[in-house]
């Protein structure tokens, strides 16, 4: 019975954990609001199980990723009051996590929907379907390139 309790308080403080994101990260109400749109397209469209098993995956991923930078923000802000390089690296780090899992959503909405949206331009253009798989991995290398390119700089300036 202890066990239960313990168990449901620990749920409890996972959901005043969330409900804080919600309520505070403007960032998070943007993921659940695109979570939702892309929910209702799931249903209207002809989305497989394996696409949705995808979709999920990646939203999952998002709000996992906004809930660890809101935390790691918190940790920073109780620990440093000052400026602090240390402080900019863990905001930023934890932040290019979430770029990073929010491209990877894009790509993966990109190439679960494409086909869904555009059937007709596809029949005509076969091309066009791998072109928008080529151009989702380079904007997703692109971004990487430039996120740690940028955060690698900044530390090697630093040192
Ligand atoms: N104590 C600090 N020392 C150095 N740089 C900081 C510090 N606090 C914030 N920064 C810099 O300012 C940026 C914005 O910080 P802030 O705490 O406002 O987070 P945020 O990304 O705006 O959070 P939110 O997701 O709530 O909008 C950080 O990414 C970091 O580069």
């Amino acid at each position: 019975m202890r066990v239960w309790k313990q168990i449901l308080a620990s749920i409890g403080y996972a959901i005043e954990g969330m409900t804080y994101a919600i309520l505070t990260q403007r960032n998070m109400r943007i993921h659940l609001g695109i979570t939702l749109l892309v929910m209702i397209l799931a249903l209207l469209l002809d989305v497989t199980k394996i696409e949705m098993i995808l979709l999920f995956f990646a939203i999952v991923l998002v709000i996992a990723a906004e809930l660890i930078n809101t935390a790691i923000e918190a940790v920073v802000d109780l620990m440093v009051v000052r400026y602090h390089r240390l402080a900019k690296i863990a905001k930023d780090v934890a932040a290019a996590a979430v770029l990073l899992t929010a491209l990877h959503a894009v790509v993966v909405g990109i190439l679960v929907f494409y086909d869904k949206l555009f059937p007709l331009r596809l029949r005509n253009f076969h091309h066009l379907e791998s072109y928008a798989i080529v151009l989702s991995f380079l904007y997703l290398g692109i971004c990487f390139v430039l996120t740690f390119g940028y955060l690698a700089i900044k530390k090697a300036r630093h040192r």
